[in-house]
């Protein structure tokens, strides 16, 4: 692990990009360990600057409001040096976040089946949009509405299904040619 981080330099930021639980912030972690660089968490972020949850920003504002809220994040974040960001799952379906990101960093999909999704979020209440819809047939829907835009935005694609966090960083770093 500790082999990357002595020599190397990023030059752009690296974005997690996918689905609700495709383990885009747990991977951002497990990254921030194998890289000399930091590590933006959006929804953290956001919650921490509004002084409120995610789910509580949905409820009191409405979810065009946190979409704005990402957009203005991303706005600043290209102008930070280069770090590891986790972003929110809907993140890349506003065209504007989208070249955002293309400008300044290097975008990495990290794809789960329904399934493990449901089994990885199913406990969780901190997903404003599956609240009300915890269910595998929810999540394949909203998933193949999304599918599209997240596979056309993409540098690279990493499924994450039965891997540990580590053999996905590996893979990511391989296909990023960071080593
Ligand atoms: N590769 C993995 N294998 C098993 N569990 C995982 C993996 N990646 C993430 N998880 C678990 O799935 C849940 C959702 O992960 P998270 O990183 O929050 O996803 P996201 O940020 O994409 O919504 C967490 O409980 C996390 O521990
Ligand atoms: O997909 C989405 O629209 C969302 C994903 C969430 O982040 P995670 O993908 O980290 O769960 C969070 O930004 C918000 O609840 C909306
Ligand atoms: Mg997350």
């Amino acid at each position: 692990m500790a082999k990357y981080s002595n020599n190397l330099e990023l030059n752009s930021h690296i974005f997690l990009i996918g689905f609700m639980g495709a383990g885009k912030s747990t991977i951002a972690t497990q990254l921030k360990k194998m890289l000399p660089v930091d590590q933006m968490e959006m929804d953290e972020t956001i919650a921490r600057e509004e002084g409120m949850s995610i789910p509580d920003i949905f409820a009191k504002h409405g979810e065009s409001y946190f979409r704005d809220l990402e957009t203005t994040l991303l706005k600043d974040l290209s102008q930070c040096s280069p770090m590891i960001v986790s972003c929110g799952g809907g993140a890349v379906m506003r065209e504007e976040n989208t070249q955002i990101m293309k400008q300044c960093g290097r975008i990495v999909l990290l794809t789960a089946t329904p399934e493990t999704v449901y089994e990885r979020v199913k406990d969780n209440t901190d997903r404003p949009i599956l609240n009300n819809n915890m269910n595998v047939d929810y999540i394949r829907s909203l998933m193949e509405k999304r599918r599209s835009r997240y596979e056309s935005v993409a540098d690279i694609t990493v499924a994450t299904d039965g891997k540990s966090a580590e053999e996905i960083c590996e893979e990511i770093l391989s296909a990023l040619n960071i080593q």
